[in-house]
């Protein structure tokens, strides 16, 4: 069994739509490691009684800390069903998450098809390393070269 480390988060308005489809789906999810953020995290601990690794609460920076991970390369799977007709004060940090999966290629999921889709995936089951189009060591060495060069002729002009 290929277990996934399966993030789930649901802004206040859409948490009753990610329980209903965690327990529809709780057979599949119990086979994976599950992460929320605080208070989504509480709800499917104790909705479907299984395991959640919990963060902060969204709005105190749950979604960073979330995000991390997926830098990390720590998470597989982002279930986000993030709510599009009201105005969150963390929005940035949203955001942040929302990109950040984009960045990392981590399959997302922010409305109830696409997660049916995701979870129903036979790509659960197997090893699936995510292609990026970049590498972050060569990204990293390119700029530190860029700059040290950018830096050494500053230094040139004022000699
Ligand atoms: O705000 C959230 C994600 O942006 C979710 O946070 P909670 O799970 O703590 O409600």
């Amino acid at each position: 069994m290929n277990r996934k480390r399966i993030a789930l988060v649901a802004h206040d308005s859409m948490k009753s739509d990610l329980i209903e489809w965690a327990l529809y789906n709780k057979g599949t999810l119990k086979e994976h490691e599950l992460y929320s953020t605080g208070t989504t995290g509480f709800l499917v601990e104790k909705e479907l009684g299984v395991p959640v690794h919990k963060f902060k609460s969204g709005p105190l920076g749950g979604d960073q800390q979330l995000g991390a991970r997926i830098v990390e390369g720590l998470i597989d799977i982002l279930i986000f069903f993030w709510d599009p007709l009201n105005v969150q004060p963390h929005d940035p940090d949203v955001r942040a998450l929302l990109r950040i999966s984009v960045v990392y290629n981590i399959p997302t999921a922010c409305n109830r098809s696409t997660a049916d889709y995701l979870i129903s995936s036979p790509l659960l089951k197997e090893t699936y390393v995510p292609k990026r189009k970049f590498n972050p060591e060569e990204y990293q060495q390119r700029r530190n070269v860029q700059f040290l060069e950018q830096i050494s002729s500053i230094k040139g002009d004022r000699d």
